[in-house]
Formats: structure tokens, sequence, C-alpha cells
């Protein structure tokens, strides 16, 4: 189990030290179209796991969610700390 923050900066070192095999690497490398087209995706199947999945289902689509807005941010190279300003 890790939180939003274990996550992040797990994904930083991914993103610092490219090792192979990483999907983080991958989708780092795909580039932000792609990396949109994911997180509207996960969006989607969160909308649909609310209405129609089980509490277990969403909350796996969520974290899903959660990994590509983190690597969205990433690859714009913000932080933590630029979004939760706004929160
Ligand atoms: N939390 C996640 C995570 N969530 C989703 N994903 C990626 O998202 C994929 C699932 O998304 P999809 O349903 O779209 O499946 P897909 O394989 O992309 O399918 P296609 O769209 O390609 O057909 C997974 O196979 C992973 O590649 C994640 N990849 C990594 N992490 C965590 O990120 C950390 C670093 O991982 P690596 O970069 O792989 O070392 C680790 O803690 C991982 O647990």
């Amino acid at each position: 189990m890790k939180t939003f923050d274990e996550l992040f900066a797990e994904l930083q070192e991914r993103a610092r030290t490219r090792p192979k095999g990483s999907s983080t690497v991958a989708a780092l490398e795909s580039g932000v179209h792609a990396q949109g087209k994911k997180v509207l995706e996960e969006a989607g199947e969160v909308w649909l796991a609310a209405e129609h999945e089980s509490d277990e289902e969403l909350a796996e689509e969520i974290s899903q969610l959660l990994y590509r807005l983190q690597v969205i941010m990433l690859g714009r190279g913000l932080s933590l700390e630029d979004v939760y300003r706004y929160l």
C-alpha cells in the first residue's frame, strides 16, 4: 500500500533513472498526446465503474487515474506543490 505522495516519489525516481521495463518510462516516452488519452480513458472508466461496478473495481479504476495524472505531471515537470497550492 502506498500514498499518492509516495507513488509520485517513486515515479520521479523512474523518470530520473529510466530503468528498462518500467511502464512509467514507456508512458513518459509516449508523449503528452498519448498521456492525455490515457487520462481520458481512465476518467471514463472511473465514471462507468461509479455507475455500474463494485466499490473494489471503482477503487482500482481511481488508482489508475491517479497514476495517469502523475504521469502527466511528471511529463510537464510539475511538482506535487504546484498542484497542492490550488487545493
Ligand atoms: N500504479 C501504477 C499503474 N497504474 C496503471 N499502470 C499502467 O497502466 C496499465 C493499465 O492500463 P490499461 O488498462 O490502459 O492497460 P494497458 O496495458 O495500457 O492497455 P493498452 O491501452 O495498452 O491496450 C498497466 O499495465 C500499467 O502499465 C501503472 N503502472 C505503474 N504503476 C505503479 O508505478 C510504479 C512504477 O512502475 P514502473 O514504472 O512500471 O516500474 C509502481 O509502483 C507501479 O505499481
